[in-house]
């Protein structure tokens, strides 16, 4: 059986209302039982699959079938039997309770959860497999037929799908044991779950391979391929037919010799080229990671220079990107005619395939020209004066003057050695929450929400004080969240209504539109800072989310390179950093989490992103004035290989999350002979559990041994606004502690 004409990668599944999420919610809390769930998710998968077909996926298996509960990466996980060696005597073989699927990804008590990781280049977090020598697998949980068979009872045919071996064994941790070379244990167990949807009638399975585009430092090209290569070989001639998908990047060059082993392969040709294979080729030029209408055009004459049988698709799955943008009724009629959501993007595929077969889809593409061509010439597209300045940038604008002198001219910053501080956020209490949701319904005025804001940075100063932290922050209770916060206050973004996308679990998150020229009309952060400096002699730090991170955080724009987009955001802060210091700020922490997250998975791309996120970062910083603390934030990833580039952010101070590694950093910053000052995180904000006094000390201890006493600060991994304050009291008084301590160890009073 040939593939239908029209398909995608996959499609969101938390839900048109977020439905899966307060399923996951209420169960969580007890409100609802395992049956009512499994109804629950079932409901959701039906109404999904039936809305495919609808929006025109029509044909057995082209309604991709991905439907996790928590995150496809557990689910293969759980399917295969890859459970941690820990829990070995906790989980059982066999299929895999709820409350042992939560258990993995959110820990309970002393058990802490699957680590969690930015999958490839995007924002949403996977849960990382633990394997180890030990490890063995089996077709442990029938989860993915089963769902198959129920959707397909429900009336429609899906084509399931699940992470391949290479990717999966490329993204595990292994304990003693380099996963990837468990792949010949682990694809017989792949083989048993083809074998099973076979019997269950499923005409395909997807196999996702996107480790094949990337280069990864611990695993070599040709052992992903050969791992690729085994899986397929595994699942051949079971009566199930085996697509390869391998998106998120250029499969050119790497995928040819495996195309043979697929009965087709999917290729990512919004960021790739087309590889000479033939057979059945799932064309994906529909973008699976921005919001942007395709250029059908385009498209079509792509589609018709494919030497092969063409069924056209999407660059990766659809989880990346918000349900449907005619929901978005705030939006301007214009800007959302520039735009696709999941289903929009759907019916894009569904039209080309349409068009490619001879039918005459005149109309749609024309729409598509003429949205295309307007917002080419809209106003805020271009923006005569942003455009000049970053064009007049010069190397200068991204200098501050040497290291040696910004230290001296900030010796009246009086702090102990071992200085502490937090990383921004305070606890998100309910009462903030209701003032911000109030103050943007409207139903609470400027002077009253300004009150409510004030007094809670009052309590934070008061509290930071009393615990005896050495730099202040004001506590961001004002900020819904660190990117749409900066998105809200500056020209060229615009926020969604129902723009939800998974980030992890049951965390949804609703990237800003970035689809003009940047500007800063007005002062952003400078009255929350002020007035919290008002209230303490001790520095408060000025806090604002760097340009790396509102990009990665945002959906961009399509129609220029990021490194301009960047150029712009970059602009826009320095003005915040010059009238932050004008106003007496004498610390500006500029947070960049999402450096690694964007770094390309392709290696020989790696040198130019650097240079423009890294150039970025001290545009925004670059005005600073000597004697001004510029202070960066790093977390959510492995920093360890592009320490070079956060040594060129030329940061006097960074804050980088490393509690959770167990300081593996302190290591890399050792040998890399870092030069400035450094706080790797003692304090794991991801779980509710307060840190022990002797944990502290040993983070410390493993800190002060690698980073001479001059340069170290102790700070939390990141910031507290998903934590309650018991914990953060109880936390943070033992950090402190636990410095004054360290210091009395190594002698160290200034
Ligand atoms: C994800 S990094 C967060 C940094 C921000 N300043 C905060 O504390 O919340
Ligand atoms: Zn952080």
């Amino acid at each position: 059986m040939t593939l239908p004409a029209a398909t995608i990668l996959g499609y969101p599944r938390i839900g048109r209302d977020r439905d899966l999420k307060r399923a996951l919610e209420q169960h969580w809390r007890g409100a609802i039982d395992d049956a009512a769930f499994h109804e629950r998710a079932h409901e959701i998968r039906v109404a999904d699959a039936r809305r495919l077909v609808d929006l025109g996926l029509v044909g057995d298996a082209a309604v991709p079938g991905e439907w996790a509960h928590y995150d496809h990466v557990l689910d293969a996980a759980i399917t295969l039997g890859a459970v941690p060696p820990r829990l070995r005597d906790v989980v059982p073989a066999g299929p895999v309770s709820l409350a042992h699927e939560w258990l993995l990804a959110r820990g309970e008590g002393d058990v802490p959860p699957l680590e969690m990781t930015k999958w490839l280049d995007s924002n949403y977090h996977y849960l990382v497999p633990e394997l180890d020598a030990a490890s063995t697998f089996a077709l442990q949980d029938r989860r993915i037929v089963e769902r198959f068979a129920a959707v397909r009872d429900a009336g429609v045919v899906t084509r399931p799908s699940i992470v391949g071996p290479a990717t999966l064994l490329t993204l595990a941790t292994g304990g003693g044991v380099r996963p990837i070379e468990l792949v010949d244990r682990l694809v017989p167990a792949y083989r048993a779950l083809a074998e099973a949807l076979a019997e269950a009638g499923a005409p395909w399975l997807q196999i996702d391979e996107p480790a094949l585009v990337g280069d990864w430092g611990h695993v070599s090209r040709a052992e992903v391929e050969a791992a690729v290569r085994a899986g397929l070989e595994a699942v051949r001639g079971t009566g199930v037919r085996i697509l390869l998908a391998v998106p998120n990047g250029d499969a050119s060059g790497r995928v040819e010799a495996l195309a043979p082993l697929a009965d087709a392969v999917a290729v990512d040709l919004v960021r790739g080229s087309v590889p000479a294979i033939g057979g059945t080729v799932v064309a994906g030029v529909v973008g699976g990671r921005n919001v942007w209408r395709t250029d059908l055009d385009a498209a079509l004459e792509t589609l018709r220079g494919i030497d092969a049988h063409v069924v056209v698709g999407t660059s990766t799955s659809l989880l990346h990107v918000p349900h449907d943008v005619d929901r978005e009724t705030t939006l301007s009629d214009e800007l959302r005619s520039w735009l696709a959501f999941a289903d929009q993007k759907v019916a894009e595929v569904v039209t080309l395939a349409s068009a490619l077969s001879g039918a005459d889809e005149s109309a749609a593409l024309g729409r598509a020209r003429d949205a295309l061509a307007a917002r080419r010439v809209a106003p805020g597209v271009a923006d005569g004066v942003v455009r000049d300045r970053v064009a007049a940038a010069s190397a200068g604008d991204a200098e501050r003057v040497a290291y040696d002198e910004r230290v001296a001219a900030q010796a009246d910053i009086v702090l102990p050695a071992l200085p502490t501080t937090t990383i921004g956020s305070f606890p998100q209490t309910g009462d903030i929450r209701r003032a911000r949701a109030a103050h943007a319904r409207g139903e609470l005025d400027d002077a009253g929400y300004r009150a409510a804001m004030e007094a809670e940075i009052r309590d934070v100063v008061a509290l930071q004080e009393r615990l005896g932290l050495d730099v202040l922050v004001h506590g961001e209770p004002e900020r819904n969240d660190m990117v749409q916060y900066f998105a809200e206050s500056l020209d060229g973004f615009a926020a969604t209504a129902h723009g939800w996308v998974q980030s992890y679990g049951s965390r949804c998150t609703r990237p800003s539109i970035l689809w003009g020229d940047v500007a800063r009309p007005a002062p952003i952060t400078v009255p929350w800072t002020a007035y919290a400096q008002s209230l303490t002699a001790k520095p408060v730090k000025g806090m604002l989310t760097g340009p790396v991170t509102i990009l990665a955080w945002s959906f961009v724009r399509d129609d220029q390179p990021l490194a301009d987009t960047a150029a712009q955001v970059a602009f826009a802060l320095r003005d915040e950093v010059t009238d932050l210091e004008a106003a007496g700020t004498r610390i500006v922490q500029v947070d960049e989490p999402a450096l690694r997250e964007l770094l390309p998975l392709e290696e020989h791309r790696r040198a130019d992103y650097l240079d423009w996120s890294v150039r970025a970062f001290r545009i925004a910083t670059g005005g600073a004035a000597p004697g001004t603390q510029v202070h960066t934030h790093l977390c959510y990833s492995e920093f360890g290989s592009i320490i070079d580039a956060i040594d060129g952010l030329d940061a006097d101070v960074t804050s980088i999350e490393a509690a959770r590694s167990r300081m593996e950093i302190v290591d890399d910053i050792a040998g890399h002979g870092y030069p400035r000052g450094i706080g790797p995180g003692v304090w794991d904000i991801h779980s509710p559990r307060v840190p022990g006094a002797d944990e502290l000390d040993e983070l410390l201890a493993t800190a002060t041994a690698g980073i001479p006493a001059g340069r170290l600060w102790v700070n939390p991994d990141c910031g507290l606004k998903t934590r309650g304050y018991a914990e953060t009291e109880a936390s943070l008084e033992r950090l402190v502690a636990a410095a004054e301590r360290a210091r009395e160890r190594i002698g160290a009073t200034v």
